[in-house]
């Protein structure tokens, strides 16, 4: 039986009615809508379309779309001058640094200027840190955006067995840490793992953010897995991503598409972020952001 496809799309647009809605309570009750500050080096093509859709999404949600567009050959002082002058408005609630920024930057530098508290992609030391400790924080949203999909579907994670291709800061890392805090058994594999099918075909939960398309095919997957594709790739006219799909669910029980699986999430928990940072900033928290270890 083929597996089930996880629709990311309909589950983003639910977490969006929700941003949207705490966005119009905020306003409602006296509070400033939130404002995101997109920030774009240069002008690859890729990045623009992701802070397009991003932008619009912040817009859609009722929140103030703050973007900065800053050309490709610009130097480093500038570059950290405008997060500098950002993270001192009170218009911006948060600030993200579209990634990858042209190899002349340093980029560490740059996101070590974003005030933890305005940092939505959960990129800053202080948030990983936070995280790598079990502790509430801005969490990256692609990985906060799988944990939802598997919450929506009711994955168990208790004692499973999970196992994430990739160890990026963005995305791989943060995974592993979510996972583990979801107490199941969490196996981190890259680009020197000795038998990536073998490691791979251990586990009920397998995500997969590697940047390598159709990696994974269903010689990697156990049956009845539920398999999170969070790669993506333009070929052609369409757009793919790390596993073998087609051939993936035949094998697995529950798969994400490309598109419309992981990449609607991550903009729906970019929004959903920048709400948290607002409301806390207007000393509207209630209660721990963003997680609290499960017990
Ligand atoms: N859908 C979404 O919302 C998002 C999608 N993406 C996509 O997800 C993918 C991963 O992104 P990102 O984490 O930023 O990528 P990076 O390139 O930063 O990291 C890739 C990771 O995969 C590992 N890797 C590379 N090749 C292999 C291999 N053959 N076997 C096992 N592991 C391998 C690397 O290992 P090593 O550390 O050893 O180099 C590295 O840890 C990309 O396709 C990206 O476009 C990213 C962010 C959001
Ligand atoms: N600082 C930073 N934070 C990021 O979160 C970040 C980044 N840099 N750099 C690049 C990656 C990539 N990323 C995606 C976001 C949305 C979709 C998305 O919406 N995808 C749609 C398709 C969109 C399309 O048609 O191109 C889908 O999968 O259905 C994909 C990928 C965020 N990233
Ligand atoms: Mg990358």
């Amino acid at each position: 039986m083929p597996a089930e496809l996880i629709n990311g799309t309909a589950i983003a647009r639910q977490v969006r009615e929700d941003v949207a809605r705490g966005v119009a309570e905020l306003v409602a009750t006296g509070g400033a809508a939130p404002g995101l500050a997109t920030v774009l080096i240069g002008d690859d093509p890729a990045s623009e379309v992701y802070v397009r859709n991003k932008r619009r999404a912040c817009t859609a949600a009722g929140m103030i779309d703050q973007h900065r567009h800053l050309p490709g050959d610009v130097d480093q002082a500038t570059a950290a001058a405008l997060i500098d002058q950002l993270a001192a408005d009170p218009a911006v609630s948060g600030i993200l640094l579209q990634l990858p920024t042209p190899a002349h930057l340093d980029v560490e530098v740059l996101l070590a200027r974003i005030p933890a508290d305005k940092d939505v992609d959960g990129l800053t030391v202080a948030n990983a840190g936070l995280l790598a400790q079990g502790r509430p924080g801005l969490r990256p949203c692609t990985p906060s955006g799988v944990m939802a999909l598997l919450d929506q579907h009711d994955v168990p994670l208790q004692g499973a067995e999970a196992v994430v291709v990739g160890r990026s800061v963005l995305v791989g890392k943060p995974m592993a840490h979510l996972l583990l805090e979801r107490h199941a058994t969490v196996t981190t594999c890259h680009s020197r793992t000795r038998d990536l099918a073998e490691v791979c075909r251990r586990a009920d939960v397998l995500v997969v953010a590697a940047g390598i398309p159709g990696l994974i095919g269903p010689e990697a997957v156990k049956p009845a897995a539920t398999v999170i594709d969070v790669g993506i790739h333009r070929s052609g006219n369409g757009l793919r991503g790390d596993v073998d799909t087609a051939a993936v669910a035949e094998v697995a029980s529950r798969i994400t598409p490309v598109p419309g699986g992981v990449g609607p999430m991550t903009i729906a928990l970019l929004l959903a972020n920048t709400l948290t940072a607002a409301r806390r900033q207007q000393g509207r928290a209630d209660g721990p952001i963003n997680g609290t270890t499960a017990s």
